[in-house]
């Protein structure tokens, strides 16, 4: 007996598997748990001691041979959005497996899971509606919104998306539709950012919709009446933000796809009293930067050297034009000087000098206050996009104006060529339909000069048999760092700030390989996300230190030297893999 229990003891003092994970729930509880379900890879340990034998089909199954299997079923449809039904599906049974395949798989899996399937999944939400995922907040619950809160399972929610439904990408007002948006968004957190599953939270606010076919549809899961406006919409808004705070004080809230008139106003209205930001305008603006950033340095050249035309004034265009001088300022460029280089087009043409070429000169356009300091007097208000480039000569073409068919030519393009070594050219509208050229386009009208990035993800491009690789301009490779600096250091960063977003971009800059900046990207391989997010949220939290108080700083258990840093954040980045969940070794051994 003593030489046996000598024996067990050296055995576990030589285990080699992982501590496990404690459960207390056992049976078809844990199966039908998509936090805690391993499917088939139940192993038999497992299946004895939480009650599983017999519930389960024999065969284990390896975490390799599942995910083989989900890539066999989702590869065997025909249609994206099936692709993306599986996908939920899985999603809905079991979290670990679906992350793991999100990130071993991210350039397949993201485009189904995101932009641009995500703009389908929104479209068809009614029609496809399985099970419910996230919270909603709707007019006839207004007064209940702390109480409902506590509906939600867990009591450590970190990173909320939310939305209003009103502008979802470039399709418009969906209403409650748009859930898909924060649901996509949050599984980039959990597999890009490494936030747990259960630390998410996507939130619609049904606010109502305006669209009229939604309004008429039987399939509309939202309150189907009018939005709300004026003051009843920001009541209702505050409502919601006070709940979050009083039961998730360190919760960071990103607000995304609100339409324009209502992103803007709540973003100036809870960005220095609430731990949030807008990802359309902030993320954006961030992530558009780090593209020019890392174009700037694969020419040899400077972000002070570039001149934007934007085509688009929306919370998006005008975010990323805010960014991006912010960066040109940090560059060593006075402010006005780096807005001179900019010229911004809406859809009655460019904001300039009223001339009287496009109309009355002497009638100025009912500019909203955010437009005025955009209007540059080197082009004629109201020029056409083409004009604005033959007058302007801007290096640069961003697109956000969501419009439908193409905005930027041919005849736009060629024109840049005339006087841009290697023209910048960046259709960025959501999703795929809305691009403002595709890729190949830019590359064949720019002679294969073009630098390319686009906001949903195109295929790379042969011509005059050199293959070019565009790269993806999207929030996504800086949203997920910046929640994850907020959830793992909530006391260094109680607000997000404005030099924590250009921090954000640099990191994302440089992220950059070298073999990446020689193929011409202007973003690093997707495939490198997590070590992105990992980045961005380092340099978010160096930025966090660097304006905590004195008290702040040394109460802080974080380290402030950059590899304890890295360190610090990779362990509390969340990985999608099984935890065994029982001492795998025989319990009777006496
Ligand atoms: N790649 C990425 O990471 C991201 C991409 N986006 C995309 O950006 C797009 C815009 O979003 P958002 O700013 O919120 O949208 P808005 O609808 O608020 O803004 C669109 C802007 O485009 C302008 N516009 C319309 N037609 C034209 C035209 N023919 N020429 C020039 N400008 C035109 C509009 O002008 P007017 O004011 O006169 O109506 C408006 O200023 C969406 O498609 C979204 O998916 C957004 C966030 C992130
Ligand atoms: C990417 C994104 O946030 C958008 O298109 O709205
Ligand atoms: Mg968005």
């Amino acid at each position: 007996m003593r030489r046996m229990r000598r024996g067990w003891q050296r055995l576990l003092a030589t285990r080699t598997y992982p501590t496990p994970v404690k459960t207390e729930v056992k049976g078809t509880e844990i199966m039908h748990d998509p936090l805690w379900n391993k499917g088939m890879a139940f192993d038999w340990p497992e299946r004895d001691r939480l009650n599983l034998r017999g519930l389960i089909p024999p065969r284990v199954k390896s975490e390799k041979e599942q995910v083989e299997r989900v890539l066999r079923l989702v590869r065997s449809e025909e249609t994206d959005i099936r692709k993306n039904l599986i996908l939920q599906d899985l999603h809905d049974r079991n979290e670990t497996l679906f992350h793991k395949i999100v990130l071993e798989h991210i350039g397949e899996i993201a485009p189904l899971i995101y932009t641009p399937t995500v703009g389908i999944v929104c479209q068809m939400f009614g029609v496809n509606y399985r099970r419910p995922r996230g919270m909603y907040f709707s007019r006839h619950d207004r007064g209940l919104f702390g109480t409902m809160l506590h509906n939600w399972p867990s009591d450590d929610v970190k990173v909320i998306v939310v939305t209003d439904g009103s502008r979802i990408l470039g399709l418009g007002d969906l209403g409650a539709h748009g859930m898909g948006i924060p649901v996509g968004k949050l599984a980039l957190y959990c597999a890009a950012g490494g936030i747990a599953p259960h630390h998410v939270l996507p939130v619609v606010l049904d606010v109502g919709t305006n669209n009229p076919d939604l309004l008429a549809s039987e399939d509309y899961i939202g309150t189907p009446e009018k939005r709300l406006s004026g003051d009843e919409y920001y009541e209702f808004v505050d409502e919601f933000m006070q709940a979050v705070e009083a039961r998730w004080p360190k919760c960071v809230v990103q607000f995304e796809d609100f339409e324009t008139p209502r992103a803007v106003p709540l973003l100036a209205k809870y960005r220095d009293d609430y731990r949030c930001f807008n990802d359309d305008i902030q993320g954006t603006g961030c992530v558009t930067l780090a593209g020019l950033l890392s174009a700037a340095r694969n020419a040899g050249t400077s972000i002070t050297d570039i001149k934007v035309l934007c085509a688009g004034a929306g919370s998006a265009g005008l975010g990323v034009c805010a960014q991006i001088v912010d960066g040109m300022v940090e560059a060593g460029m006075s402010r006005e000087d780096a807005m001179a280089r900019f010229v911004v087009c809406t859809s009655q043409g460019a904001l300039g000098k009223p001339d009287g070429s496009h109309g009355d000169p002497n009638a100025t356009r009912g500019l909203s206050d955010d437009r005025k300091p955009w209007v540059n007097p080197l082009v004629s208000d109201g020029a056409s996009m083409l004009e604005a480039i033959t007058a302007f000569r801007p290096t640069c073409l961003l697109g956000l104006a969501a419009q439908p068919g193409g905005l930027f030519t041919e005849e736009m393009i060629k024109a840049m060529t005339t006087y841009a070594p290697a023209p910048i050219i960046m259709p960025m509208s959501n999703p795929t339909s809305k691009a403002e050229c595709t890729p190949e386009q830019a590359y064949a009208w720019s002679e294969g000069t073009a630098v390319v990035a686009t906001g949903s993800p195109f295929a790379p491009v042969t011509i005059h048999g050199k293959t070019h690789t565009p790269s993806q301009c999207n929030n996504m490779y800086v949203f997920p760092g910046i929640g994850l600096a907020a959830a793992v250091a909530p006391s260094l960063i109680p607000r997000v700030t404005d030099k924590m977003l250009y921090r954000a971009a640099v990191a994302c800059a440089d992220a950059m390989t070298a073999e990446e900046r020689a193929e011409g990207r202007t973003f690093p391989d997707l495939k490198r996300i997590r070590d992105v997010s990992k980045a961005v949220a380092c340099a978010v939290i160096e930025e966090g230190f660097r304006t905590a108080s004195a008290h702040d700083r040394l109460q802080s258990i974080i380290p402030q030297d950059p590899a304890g840093l890295e360190a610090y954040v990779e362990f509390q980045m969340w990985k999608p893999v099984y935890h065994p969940l029982v001492d795998p070794t025989p319990r009777h051994f006496d």
